[in-house]
């Protein structure tokens, strides 16, 4: 079984456990257009989030969801439109994101030095990196593999790690893009389990998925979205209850979106 939820503790230990508003939100996005090769990907894409909810951008695979997370993150710069973190540009925000891929890349090392460095790069005392990587690796259960090399992590357990090294740096807003993609059902309830602390902790969560179960687990509030645009934001319940675009109605029944 998981482990329960963390203690204010805990949580403080590992991530942000932070309780007050977050400086970030609201996230503006306005007009957002992406062009390359010719095509465009993203297509004047407007929302506003201001949900403390977990925010799961829903859509069929090459809707835009990855690249509209880069974008967010100010990784890749649009070709037209702004996005605003709180009055802050993605660029001055970047301090205060993080991002857990589809696919994590471990450093060779072991899982703990995986976990150490990431607080000395958020320079934590050197003092107290050995004990909050142990307290992360335990959340995560993965404390039996601490001095095992990283990169000899299954895919479950590589992702528990990436996610702990993303969240010890207390990043105001997490970003994870299709975190359990290719992961058996067991592997991806204790993942959503950890997603569920970091969102506990205060650290916003902004999540892509194709999968609806996922979706449907998780999301506070859906930002679906195909062909590079948003089709609807609504809360959880309303968008699974009675999705307002014709869109996301076809993808909740199972119908293939060209
Ligand atoms: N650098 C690029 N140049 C040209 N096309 C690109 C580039 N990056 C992504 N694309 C295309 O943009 C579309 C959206 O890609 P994206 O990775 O954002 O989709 P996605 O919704 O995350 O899909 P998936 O669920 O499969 O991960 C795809 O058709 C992809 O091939």
């Amino acid at each position: 079984m998981p482990p329960p939820d963390a203690t204010p503790e805990v949580a403080a230990s590992l991530g942000s456990a932070r309780t007050s508003a977050n400086p970030l939100l609201p996230l503006t996005v306005r007009g957002v257009c992406l062009q390359r090769s010719g095509r465009t990907l993203l297509d004047d894409v407007n929302f506003v989030l201001e949900s403390r909810d977990i925010q799961v951008i829903l859509g069929p695979n090459g809707a835009g969801k990855s690249l509209l997370l880069r974008v967010l993150h100010g990784l890749i710069t649009p070709d037209q439109g702004t996005i605003d973190w709180g009055g802050r540009s993605p660029q001055l925000a970047q301090a205060d994101l993080g991002m857990v891929l589809q696919r994590p890349v471990m450093l060779r090392r072991s899982v703990l030095a995986n976990l150490t460095f990431a607080l000395a790069h958020s320079r934590v005392p050197r003092q107290q990196r050995r004990q909050r990587a142990l307290d992360a690796l335990q959340r995560a259960e993965l404390q039996d593999l601490a001095q095992q090399p990283a990169p000899r992590l299954s895919g479950g357990e590589a992702q528990r790690l990436a996610i702990l090294r993303a969240w010890v740096q207390r990043p105001r807003v997490l970003f994870f893009d299709e975190p359990c993609a290719n992961l058996d059902p067991r592997s991806t309830q204790k993942i959503e389990h950890l997603i569920r602390e970091v969102h506990a902790s205060g650290t916003q969560v902004i999540l892509t998925t194709h999968d609806l179960t996922q979706a449907r687990r998780l999301a506070g509030e859906v930002l679906f979205i195909a062909n590079g645009r948003i089709q609807e934001q609504s809360a959880a319940s309303t968008f699974f209850q009675s999705p307002a675009s014709p869109e996301a109605a076809a993808y909740l029944e199972g119908q293939l979106l060209v």
